[in-house]
């Protein structure tokens, strides 16, 4: 049932540019991306493998990512987007005003978010069972004080991750549908 109703939204409206999965580490932005990218038929694009290896060496080691660790990231995550012929959907953490709105000077046809929003406690449970992943659990704490809320941003809708993986699909799709 609930695949029928994404078909439908989707097919009625769909979000014409590209779409950004964004969150602190564990918030599902992967997994809920390729879904989002599956139901549009747009490309996929990783951001932690956009990484340079440096900082995938940072964060394994449980070192949080600076500005300028992070800026030539989004620069490539941009160049991706500006290079893609057509819309994608696109996993990265964006945790920052600034690093939102660099994203968006990338993709002149229109860039949504979505944001994975959830509790210290479902965050740290879902990244202490999640296995073969550089990410430390113990850099959950800085990526929730570098997160700064994009509530309130164009283009932008926040969706709590306390439900199964096909709810969050769902109301993502519903509200892209609606911007
Ligand atoms: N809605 C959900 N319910 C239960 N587990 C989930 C849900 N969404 C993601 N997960 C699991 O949580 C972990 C983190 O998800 P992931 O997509 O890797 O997050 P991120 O890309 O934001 O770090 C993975 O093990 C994933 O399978
Ligand atoms: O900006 C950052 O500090 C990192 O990009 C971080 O937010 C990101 O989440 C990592 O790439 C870990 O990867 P996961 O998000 O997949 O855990």
């Amino acid at each position: 049932m609930i695949e029928k109703r994404q078909k439908d939204t989707v097919s009625e409206h769909r979000f014409p540019g590209s779409i950004i999965v964004m969150g602190v580490s564990g918030s599902g932005k992967s997994s809920v991306g390729e879904r989002i990218a599956k139901a549009y038929g747009y490309p996929f694009i990783e951001g932690d493998a956009l990484h340079p290896p440096e900082n995938i060496k940072k964060m394994s080691e449980g070192i949080p990512l600076t500005d300028d660790d992070r800026w030539p990231w989004l620069a490539a995550i941009g160049r991706k987007l500006a290079e893609n012929a057509g819309p994608a959907v696109v996993a990265c953490s964006a945790l920052k005003v600034s690093y939102r709105q660099k994203l968006r000077e990338c993709a002149p046809e229109g860039l949504a978010f979505v944001h994975l929003h959830g509790s210290e406690a479902v965050l740290a449970e879902r990244m202490q069972h999640r296995t073969g992943h550089f990410m430390p659990a113990s850099l959950l704490k800085t990526q929730l004080a570098t997160l700064e809320d994009p509530t309130g941003e164009a283009k932008t809708v926040t969706v709590d991750i306390d439900q199964s993986l096909d709810a969050i699909v769902d109301e993502a799709l519903g509200a892209l549908g609606r911007m």
